[in-house]
């Protein structure tokens, strides 16, 4: 009947309309996974990873099933939870955001499969079990995992150690068909790779991007940037490119932008809830009553993403322009809030004006 016949074409519509945003994933900065979420009852990772995985060949080049791929991507995604920031759209998005980064012409011809096959499946499963909080808070709060893991990168240590034992899922080890120099080189750089996604690196990245575009400033063949027999250089490469993945969302279409900031203060907001009702500090960012979202924005972009970006833009020129300038506009837009944020503020003032003056380091990272 009529009913029946405009349901069905409704979600044919929205399985093509799913199909075309996947295929986007191939060659598009700035997808919007949102969509794929919602379109894709909420499985976003797999599809996407299966899509990627196959485009790139991987699965062919090392004889991993199908099926095998699915049940592990599907067990992976199944273990992300629902925070409102680290659940599997960000493991998606930054997925999407290093596969896209690879086919960066300076990458031309400088990473092996294994390599490729590492970085993006550290990516798929790099936040996967977050709870949510930072590992200040689970360092402060005497938790598990922070005595598990001696306080040193506790979430990063947590997720890699997950994602391999999922492997040994019943029928989700897609590393069964490596030979055994090629499962301790994958093993090496997956740990390396995902360790390198805590913040606390965060300034060691920035210092080897700059000897590397140094060197290759000095170097004579400007062309030879990234010496592929040099799997040191490599490493730090693909650690900095899913870093860099990770601190994308200031460089994506505004509208996608705005959604991951709404989230992440929301998560960060739910964390100093959790601080005030434990009577601890509540850490920086994450004041639900006193917290100027533009201003935070202006510093993390300011002193986190874009000085970052802006060596890892250099290395990678000229294909970072583009994102580049993104990061860019979206700079002048959040500028241009702060100020109507202010006049906002300024009319509920009630006097104590200090607490919206930006006196500079009330937030600033150290
Ligand atoms: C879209 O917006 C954000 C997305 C991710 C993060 C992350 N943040 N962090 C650290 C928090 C503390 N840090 C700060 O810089 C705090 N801060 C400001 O942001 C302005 C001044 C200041 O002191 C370092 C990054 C994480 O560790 C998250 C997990 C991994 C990557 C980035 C995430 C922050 C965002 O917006 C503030
Ligand atoms: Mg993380
Ligand atoms: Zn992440």
């Amino acid at each position: 009947n009529d009913v029946e016949r405009l349901r069905l074409t409704r979600k044919l519509n929205m399985n093509i309309f799913l199909a075309q945003l996947i295929e986007s994933t191939n060659d598009t900065w700035g997808v919007d996974l949102f969509e794929v979420d919602a379109l894709s009852n909420h499985r976003p990772l797999t599809h996407v990873a299966l899509h990627l995985f196959k485009q790139r060949n991987i699965l062919k080049q090392f004889q991993i099933r199908e099926l095998t791929f699915f049940k592990f991507i599907s067990a992976i995604e199944a273990k992300y939870r629902n925070n409102p920031y680290h659940n599997n759209i960000h493991a998606t998005d930054v997925l999407q955001a290093s596969h896209h980064m690879l086919n960066f012409s300076v990458f031309k011809n400088v990473f092996t499969e294994l390599e490729v096959f590492a970085a993006l499946f550290a990516a798929a499963v790099h936040d996967v079990d977050h709870p949510g909080v930072t590992n200040q808070y689970l360092i402060n709060t005497n938790s598990d995992l922070a005595i598990l893991y001696n306080d040193e990168s506790v979430l990063e240590n947590h997720h890699v150690t997950l994602a391999f034992q999922t492997l040994s899922t019943e029928g989700c080890d897609v590393l069964s068909t490596l030979n055994r120099k090629q499962h301790q080189m994958f093993r090496k750089m997956v740990i390396s790779v995902v360790l390198a996604t805590d913040m606390s690196k965060h300034i060691q990245h920035i210092g080897h991007l700059k000897t590397m575009v140094e060197i290759r400033r000095l170097s004579s063949s400007a062309s030879s940037i990234i010496d592929p027999e040099n799997a040191e250089d490599k490493l730090q490469i693909l650690q900095s490119l899913v870093h860099c993945s990770d601190l994308s969302n200031p460089l994506k279409p505004l509208n996608l932008y705005l959604q991951w900031t709404d989230r992440i203060m929301e998560e960060f907001f739910r964390q100093g809830d959790l601080e005030k009702s434990l009577n601890l500090e509540v850490s920086p960012l994450c004041d639900r009553e006193n917290s100027n979202i533009c201003k935070s924005q202006m510093g993390f972009i300011d002193y986190v993403v874009h000085p970052l970006w802006e060596i890892w833009s250099r290395l990678t020129q000229p294909d970072c322009q583009p994102i580049m300038d993104i990061l860019e506009s979206n700079r002048v837009w959040i500028a241009s809030q702060v100020l109507t944020e202010d006049d906002k503020h300024d009319g509920d003032d009630d006097g104590d004006d200090d607490k919206d003056d930006d006196d500079g380091d009330d937030d600033v990272i150290r």
